[in-house]
């Protein structure tokens, strides 16, 4: 049995198409990453997922279970730290984790507070008032409250955002026991090299499907390479009319010239008879941090590929 499977699901907001036919499987045990820009969906797919909100169309099963038919059975198989933190900042951090121990049902509610605790770093503060915490307090607080319990499948929406880095290692190696254990994290994330980290599987989303879906070495070898030209300074905008008035597409990113290998070619030559003075003309390595730019550039049209 998958942990999730998703068949042809659609959102609207009003008019706004959000989720346009989102077909997707994650297998029990692994880390899935769903990538994307803002506003590309991630959080509305979340909570279609975690029961918060229906489809309009298309299936869901969550453990063999419908979230729509079966809410409270789903209800108790997963847990959600959410981006916006639900916690209650007048109460410690303890009393929120027992608040949701108990909750949750947790027998031995002491030390599985205690245990998450010491392993996110938490125990220093843990009796003060939580709207006393700084930011990546709160996030690393809000990680435990997901994790109390035991769930099944754990939904971490961007959870190391504001999170620095000694802690944000500590949460990485906390994700992959959390899978060594056999459970199933669904993880978003802005950063590029934690998705290449952690996962088992990505998904790209862009204009309301899954444009990508692969390891992310499989994801790293099937993309088109791109070509960054580099010209004098002062040169560029010269560069980029000549490179229009021939008709050949190209993107902006970070200052240079970005080109896909099928224009390569072309563009060269037409830069090549002009006065520029090109400093640079090379093959990009494609690391996730390309393709992404790439996805939402070329609006996915690199799906097949
Ligand atoms: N309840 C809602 N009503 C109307 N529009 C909504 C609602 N929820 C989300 N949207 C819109 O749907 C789109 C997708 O939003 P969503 O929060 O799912 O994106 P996201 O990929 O999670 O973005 P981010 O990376 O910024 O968190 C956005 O255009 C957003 O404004």
């Amino acid at each position: 049995m998958k942990a999730i499977t998703v068949r042809g699901v659609r959102k609207d907001f009003g008019k706004l198409a959000v989720l346009k036919g989102i077909d997707l499987d994650v297998e029990q045990g692994e880390v899935f990453t769903l990538l994307g820009a803002n506003g590309a969906g991630k959080s509305t797919l979340i909570n279609i997922l975690t029961t918060l909100s229906r489809p309009n169309h298309g299936t869901v099963s969550i453990m063999g279970l419908d979230p729509i038919q079966d809410g409270n059975r789903v209800r108790k198989l997963i847990s959600l730290n959410a981006q916006t933190a639900t916690l209650d900042g007048e109460f410690s951090g303890m009393e929120n984790l027992r608040l949701v121990a108990q909750l949750r049902g947790v027998k031995d509610r002491k030390t599985a507070i205690t245990t998450l605790a010491e392993r996110l770093d938490l125990t220093s503060f843990l009796n003060r008032q939580v709207k006393t915490y700084s930011g990546g307090m709160r996030r690393r607080l809000d990680i435990a409250m997901s994790l109390i319990g035991n769930p099944q499948i754990v939904f971490l929406d961007e959870p190391t955002t504001g999170v620095d880095p000694q802690n944000r290692l500590a949460l990485w190696q906390m994700i992959r026991e959390i899978r060594d254990a056999g459970k199933t994290v669904f993880l978003t994330t802005q950063y590029l090299d934690e998705a290449d980290a952690l996962s088992d599987h990505i998904g790209f989303i862009h204009d309301g499907v899954i444009v990508k879906y692969g390891t992310p070495n499989e994801i790293k070898q099937r993309v088109i390479t791109t070509y960054t030209v580099q010209v004098k300074s002062g040169e560029q905008k010269v560069a980029e009319n000549a490179l229009a008035m021939a008709g050949i597409d190209y993107t902006i990113v970070e200052h240079n010239i970005s080109l896909s290998a099928v224009n390569a070619k072309k563009a060269l030559a037409v830069l090549l008879a002009t006065s520029i003075t090109i400093e640079r003309f090379d093959r990009d390595e494609s690391d996730l941090e390309s393709i992404f730019l790439n996805v939402i550039n070329q609006g996915g049209s690199y799906a097949n590929n």
